[in-house]
């Protein structure tokens, strides 16, 4: 038997697999098809989730594991900002430290324990970088050859600016009001730039902003791969620093930035040196379920309430507590 466990950062729900306690590391393939199965409401537990987490062991120094992403729809991520803090605490746990790297597809990411944000509610802050801005980094084509900063494209929504920004996932941000931000114009434009489009071949994650205030924003993203989650955790950082970049006066580098989103808070900080940008993520890093599970049925793609054993914590009830006491910023409910 081996164990799985069911995490969330902002209501963006993850099953997390650490390899290394399997006799046989799953192949690509076979990491694919678990992400389909077991994130699928239909055929997997817990009302499905938005990915699946592995941790690998790594062989880099001061590095305590490897994280890979992989979507819901099989598809795999170079980055998950939620999904970091969550590993991040699997491996401090794992390893009885606070402070370390974690190994991911482009970069080797610092990552801290933080003070939790309430009673059984672990937080975690963790680097998101590297930041790109070139098409090719994207990709995009048909939007210019340098970088999109703050510029209206009609072919996406009428009205609109909008900012390129890879973390390194693509970001695709807009700063809307909010008779837009309840509009059906992200849910639409989010599904064109994920399907058969002339700007991403690759797909692109799409966030709208709503600026609340001097460093206060609420983010929604659709998501490359997903479709609508409670939270983007490399969307809300990627939109950090794109507000940071057009609104000076109102998003500060080097100041926290309090990010609301249909799952609940988290908070960025924006850095900029010399040469290149990154950005502090902080936020929950909450367990709701511990799973145990023949290895055999995650080679085989089929973890259900059959093959399974689930085990909930008390950390969901914890979480929605200090949710119902944040400030009530939008009509946009958390997404199952
Ligand atoms: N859907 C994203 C990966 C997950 C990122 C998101 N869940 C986060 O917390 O950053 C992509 O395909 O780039």
């Amino acid at each position: 038997m081996v164990q799985l466990r069911k995490v969330h950062g902002s209501e963006n729900h993850f099953f997390l697999l650490d390899q290394t306690t399997l006799d046989q590391p799953l192949n690509d393939g076979e990491l694919a098809a678990l992400a389909q199965q077991v994130t699928n409401p239909q055929t997997g537990i817990l009302d499905g989730a938005d990915g699946l987490l592995v941790v690998n062991s790594s062989a880099h120094a001061n590095v305590l594991g490897q994280m890979r992403v992989i979507n819901a729809d099989g598809s795999e991520a170079s980055m998950c900002g939620n999904g970091l803090r969550t590993v991040s605490r699997y491996l401090a746990e794992k390893n009885h430290t606070n402070q370390f790297k974690v190994e991911t597809l482009t970069a080797d990411l610092q990552v801290s324990r933080q003070n939790d944000l309430a009673p059984d509610v672990p937080a975690f802050s963790v680097e998101i970088s590297p930041v790109r801005f070139k098409p090719a980094d994207f990709p995009f084509t048909n939007l210019g050859d340098g970088a999109l900063i703050d510029q209206p494209v009609p072919a996406f929504a009428a009205g609109l600016n909008f900012t390129a920004i890879a973390v390194p996932n693509p970001h695709l941000i807009s700063f809307v009001d909010e008779d837009t931000m309840n509009s059906d114009i992200l849910g639409k434009l989010g599904a064109h730039l994920n399907g058969h489009n002339d700007y991403f071949p690759d797909g692109v994650n799409v966030s709208f902003a709503q600026i609340l205030g001097k460093n206060q924003l609420f983010v929604r993203t659709y998501e490359r791969g997903v479709g609508f989650t409670n939270a983007c955790g490399t969307g809300m950082s990627a939109t950090s620093l794109a507000f940071a970049m057009t609104h000076p006066h109102l998003g500060q580098f080097d100041h926290t930035i309090t990010v609301y989103n249909p799952g609940g808070m988290v908070k960025t900080k924006v850095h900029q040196a010399a040469d290149r940008y990154w950005i502090d993520l902080i936020g929950n890093a909450t367990q709701t379920h511990l799973i145990e599970v023949d290895e055999a049925q995650l080679h085989g793609a089929n973890v259900t309430t059959e093959t399974a054993t689930i085990e909930p914590t008390t950390e969901e009830t914890a979480y929605l507590k200090f949710v119902d006491q944040l400030p009530k910023v939008s009509a946009i409910a958390v997404k199952k």
